[in-house]
C-alpha cells in the first residue's frame, strides 16, 4: 500500500472475478442469507454497499467518494488502538453558507479503540492532559453484537463499551472534563430492533416500553423510547462514577449534518461551562440531544 502499487494487493485477477462476484452477490441465496445476516457472526450490514459495486471498485482508474470513504470499515492496528489528529481549516466561503461554520482552532483527536486494549488500563489517556472535553461514541446497534476480547472470550460489544467508559470517566488525567456521549448509528436502531430485542444485551434487560406496533412493525417512537433509555443508563452510570452530567446526543455517522449537529452541541458545553454555567437552563431545541437539564 505504501509504494501505491496496487497490483499487489489486488491482482488483476480481482478485477476478472468482479462480474462473477456481482453475478453471485445478486443470486436469491446469496441476498436470502444477507437478509438473515443477524443470525451470523461476521457479515457486516455494509457488505451490499461494496459488493453491489464490484465492479466498478475493481476498476483500475476507481476512485472512492466520499460516501465510499464514509462506508468503508475502518481499519485496526496490532495493538487495538488507533488514533489522528484533525480539525476544520477555514474552507471557501460557499462551503459555510448551510452548514455548521466549525471552530478552526478547535483540535480534534480521534481515537479508536479495541476492547483487546483494555487490559492496558488506558496508560494512553494520560497522554491528553490538555484536552477540554472527551467524546464518547457508541454504537447504538451494539446491543446484539460481539467481539472476541484478549483472553479470546466473546463479549458483548455494548457491555465492552460501558466497561470501556468506566475506565475512561474514572481515569485521574479526565477527571471534571465534561464528557459528551455521542450515540451513533441512530438511523439503523429501529431496524434492529425489529429483528433482535434490546434485552439481548444484559445491561438493557429492563428495557420495557409500551409497544405500539403499527403494521407489526415497531414504530419510530420505540426507537426513540430504546434511545432515551440507553442515554440514561449511561448518565446513571457517569453519575455514580463522577458525580457530575454526562451530556448525550444521537447521531448518524454517514449524515455530516448530524455529526455537525454534535459539534454543535459540544461547543455548546463548552461555552456553558466558560460562561459559569449560566447558560445551563437554556432549552436545547434539537430532538437529537438529550436536554442538558435531564436528570437522569
Ligand atoms: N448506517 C450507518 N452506518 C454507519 C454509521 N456510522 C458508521 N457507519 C458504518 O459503520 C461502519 C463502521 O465501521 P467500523 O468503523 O469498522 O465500526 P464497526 O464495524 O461499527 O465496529 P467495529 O469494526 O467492530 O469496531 C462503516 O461501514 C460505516 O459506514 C451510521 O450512523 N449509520
Ligand atoms: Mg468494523
Amino acid at each position: 500500500m505504501v509504494s501505491g502499487n496496487l497490483e499487489v494487493i489486488f491482482p488483476a485477477a480481482t478485477r476478472e472475478y468482479a462480474p462473477f462476484i456481482q453475478k453471485l452477490w445478486n443470486d436469491a441465496a446469496f441476498q436470502a442469507t444477507y437478509n438473515r445476516r443477524h443470525e451470523l457472526q461476521m457479515l457486516p450490514r455494509i457488505a451490499t454497499y461494496f459488493l453491489e459495486r464490484a465492479v466498478e471498485i475493481s476498476r483500475t482508474d476507481y476512485e472512492p467518494s466520499d460516501m465510499d470513504i464514509l462506508y468503508a470499515e475502518g481499519t485496526q492496528s496490532s495493538n487495538g488502538l488507533s488514533s489522528m489528529e484533525f480539525s476544520f481549516p477555514t474552507r471557501e466561503r460557499e462551503s459555510f453558507i448551510d452548514g455548521y461554520q466549525h471552530d478552526p482552532l478547535a483540535r480534534y483527536q480521534l481515537i479508536r479503540l479495541h476492547p483487546s486494549s483494555l487490559g492496558a488500563s488506558c496508560k494512553w489517556v494520560g497522554m491528553f492532559e490538555d484536552i477540554n472535553m472527551v467524546l464518547f461514541c457508541v454504537s447504538l446497534t451494539d446491543y446484539d453484537e460481539f467481539w472476541l476480547d484478549s483472553n479470546g472470550v466473546l463479549i458483548n460489544k455494548m457491555v465492552a463499551s460501558k466497561q470501556l467508559f468506566e475506565t475512561i470517566v474514572s481515569h485521574p488525567t479526565l477527571e471534571q472534563k465534561d464528557f459528551l456521549l455521542i450515540l451513533n448509528k441512530a438511523d439503523l436502531l429501529l431496524e434492529k430492533m425489529e429483528e433482535v430485542p434490546l434485552t439481548r444485551c444484559e445491561w438493557f434487560h429492563d428495557f420495557n416500553p409500551v409497544i405500539s406496533h403499527h403494521n407489526n412493525n415497531l414504530t419510530a417512537s420505540v426507537a426513540q423510547r430504546a434511545f432515551h433509555y440507553i442515554a440514561v443508563k449511561f448518565k446513571r452510570l457517569f453519575d455514580s462514577l463522577t458525580h457530575s452530567k454526562l451530556y448525550v446526543c444521537m447521531v448518524t455517522g454517514l449524515e455530516p449534518d448530524s455529526v455537525d449537529e454534535a459539534f454543535r452541541y459540544a461547543r455548546e458545553i463548552l461555552k456553558w461551562d466558560h460562561n459559569d454555567n449560566s447558560f445551563i437552563n437554556n432549552e436545547f431545541s434539537t430532538t437529537t440531544v438529550i436536554e442538558a437539564s435531564t436528570t437522569s
